[in-house]
C-alpha cells in the first residue's frame, strides 16, 4: 500500500513551473528524504502532497484517498504557529477540531521534551516549537506527516531530539532537508528533484545498489553533478 501517490503532479507560477510531471510513490511507513538544489520545488511537492497548494496538473492521493479527506500534518518550514497561543490552547484548539483527536498522545510527547502546556509559543525556543508541531501531528493521528526542512537552524541537541522524534512516528514521514547526513540517519527512502522534475524515487537500498553508490552523500552528489547521467 502506498502512503502518498502523486500522478503528474505540477504547479506552475505565472509562465513558470515550479514542479512538473512528478509521478512517485511512497510505501506506507517508510521515512522518505526530499532532496534536491534550491529552487528545485521541494517545498512546492511538499505544500502539494500536504494539500495546501492546488496543483496546476495532475494530483497526488494518500493512502488511496483524495487529499481532502486524509489524515496529513503539514510541519512547515517557518512553523507559523499560533504564537500568542499557549501549549495548553494549542491542544484545546486541537481536541475541539478533531474527533480522533488524542489528547494523551500529544501531551506524552511534550511532557517527555519538559516542554509546559502553560508556555506560549512564542516563548519557546525553535526546537521546542518543531516538537510542538510533531506533537499536534500525534495528536492528529496524521497517517502522513509532511515537514519541510525541520532541522534547519536547530542547535545539535535540538536537531538530536527531534530526528528521535521522527525516528518512532508511526506515520509515514516525508521530510525535506539539505544535510544529507541527517536524512541518511532518520530516513529509509529517497525522492530526489532536479529543476522541478523528479530524478531519483526509491528505496536507498535500491537506489543506492542500481546506481553502484557506496551512500546516500554520493547517489545524491553524483546526480547533482550530473544529472543526465542518472535516471
Ligand atoms: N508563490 C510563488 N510564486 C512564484 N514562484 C514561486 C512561488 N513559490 C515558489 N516559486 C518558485 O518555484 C520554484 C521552486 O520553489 P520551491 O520553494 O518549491 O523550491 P525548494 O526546492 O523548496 O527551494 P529551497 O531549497 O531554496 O527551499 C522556485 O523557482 C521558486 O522561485
Amino acid at each position: 500500500m502506498n502512503a502518498l501517490r502523486t500522478s503528474g503532479l505540477g504547479k506552475r507560477y505565472r509562465q513558470r513551473w515550479a514542479l512538473r510531471e512528478a509521478t512517485i510513490a511512497v510505501p506506507a511507513g517508510a521515512r522518505a528524504a526530499l532532496v534536491g538544489p534550491n529552487g528545485a520545488g521541494k517545498s512546492t511537492l511538499l505544500n502539494l502532497a500536504a494539500g495546501l497548494l492546488t496543483p496546476t496538473t495532475g494530483r497526488a492521493e494518500v493512502f488511496g484517498r483524495p487529499l481532502e479527506t486524509a489524515a496529513v500534518a503539514f510541519v512547515a518550514q517557518d512553523k507559523p504557529l499560533y504564537r500568542r497561543w499557549s501549549v495548553a490552547d494549542l491542544l484545546r484548539f486541537g481536541s475541539a477540531t478533531n474527533p480522533r483527536w488524542d489528547r494523551a498522545a500529544a501531551q506524552a510527547l511534550l511532557s517527555g521534551h519538559d516542554i509546559s502546556l502553560r508556555e506560549r509559543v512564542d516563548r519557546l525556543s525553535g526546537g521546542q516549537r518543531t516538537l510542538l508541531a510533531l506533537a499536534l501531528a500525534v495528536g492528529k493521528r496524521a497517517d502522513l506527516v509532511v515537514l519541510d526542512e525541520p532541522l534547519a537552524e536547530l542547535d545539535p541537541l535540538a536537531r538530536l531530539q527531534v530526528m528521535s522524534v521522527v525516528r518512532e512516528l508511526e506515520a509515514t514521514v516525508l521530510l525535506s532537508s539539505h544535510i544529507l547526513a541527517d536524512l541518511a540517519e532518520v530516513c529509509d527512502h529517497l525522492i530526489l528533484l532536479g529543476a522541478g522534475r523528479v530524478g531519483l524515487c526509491g528505496s536507498f537500498a535500491d537506489l543506492l545498489s542500481s546506481h553502484s553508490a557506496t551512500d546516500l552523500e554520493d547517489l545524491v552528489l553524483h546526480y547533482l553533478r550530473n544529472p543526465e547521467a542518472v535516471r
